[in-house]
């Protein structure tokens, strides 16, 4: 549904994008990830028609974005970030106005309109003037103005920015909902969202591409992945030794607790659970033990690993 070979934009001296390359299979929800400035926008914003690239190429359904631009926006329904919407004008009356502009003749545009207010839980603010509706509302006329001319993409640019924990999980259902039908290219900032919904990831850096696969792949694959807590009464060093001696065992750190108890954490190999083996150590060594547990890897360790600066 979507190739990106080599797109790179430019921006005065400032290369925002650095020859990504990318592909989304039909029926994928991918989450594109990455930190402020990452250039997130700017990709969604050339594959969307809006912003010429510096150089590379995208097709959108088999159409070039650029040379057919007509024929790939007809496919795309994209919701910026920061929704445009006309102020004064009814809800109904705007997702009229712009399934007319996309093209939609008369009959299928009150369809349309039709069914996108009731897809998108509008029924009810239909005749609302859009400047009285609360952000969550907005949101969602932003989403039904994107799907109004039936688009088979959808490209959605934070789509859950700024609003509250109900909202939030009112339009994560609706694009789960959607993503049945369509295939959903969605950028956020909300890790626990992405574990929740997309079938893969693409993490974007400093305009290049740091990692694309499934969330649990990603999470597999991490250098940090295999990590066990333990708290001992125990002199630290030598227990250091001691577990640091166990096999598959990377790397020990301790730390100090209240009296005479002390934090260590244990890095181990992928897929190694280390526990039962701690456990019995601390048995032979006659140390007492008061919490030993697994760090499930989550997607924000792989995103902080991949992104950080340090
Ligand atoms: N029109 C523009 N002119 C100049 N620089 C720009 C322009 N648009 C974006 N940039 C720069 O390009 C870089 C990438 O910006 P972009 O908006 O794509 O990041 P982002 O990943 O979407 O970030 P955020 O999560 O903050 O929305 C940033 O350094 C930004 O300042």
């Amino acid at each position: 549904m979507i190739e990106v070979q080599q797109l790179s934009k430019r921006f005065a001296r400032h290369e925002a994008v650095r020859g990504i390359s990318f592909s989304v299979d039909r029926g994928e929800i991918v989450g594109f990830l990455g930190p402020n400035g990452a250039g997130k926008t700017t990709t969604l914003r050339m594959l969307t028609g809006y912003l010429p690239p510096t150089s590379g190429s995208a097709q959108v359904a088999g159409f070039d974005i650029f040379r057919q631009s007509l024929e790939a926006r007809k496919r795309i329904g994209y919701m910026p970030e920061n929704v445009p919407l006309y102020e004064d004008m009814r809800v109904r009356e705007y997702l009229k106005f712009r399934a007319r502009l996309k093209g939609l003749n008369s009959k299928q545009t009150r369809q349309r309109v039709g069914e996108m207010l009731e897809t998108c839980g509008l029924e009810a603010v239909r005749r609302k003037m859009i400047k009285t509706l609360s952000k969550g509302y907005r949101q969602r006329v932003g989403l039904a103005d994107s799907l109004v001319h039936n688009p088979d993409l959808l490209i959605l640019d934070e789509p859950t920015n700024g609003l509250d924990p109900n909202q939030i999980r009112q339009i994560r259902e609706l694009i789960k909902r959607l993503a049945e039908s369509h295939t959903v290219l969605v950028s956020t900032h909300i890790l626990s969202e992405v574990e929740m919904t997309c079938n893969r990831v693409i993490i974007i850096d400093g305009g290049k591409i740091k990692a694309a696969d499934t969330p649990t792949n990603l999470i597999n694959q991490m250098r940090s992945a295999g990590r066990v807590h333990v708290e001992l009464q125990a002199d630290a060093e030598v227990a250091s030794g001691a577990i640091s001696r166990l096999d598959r065992v990377k790397k020990v750190s301790s730390e100090a607790l209240d009296e005479g108890w002390t934090r260590f954490t244990v890095w181990v190999d992928s897929g190694t659970d280390a526990r039962e083996r701690i456990n019995n150590l601390a048995a032979q060594y006659g140390w007492p033990l008061r919490s030993l547990y697994r760090h499930e890897a989550t997607l924000e360790d792989v995103f902080v690993e991949l992104t950080r600066k340090d």
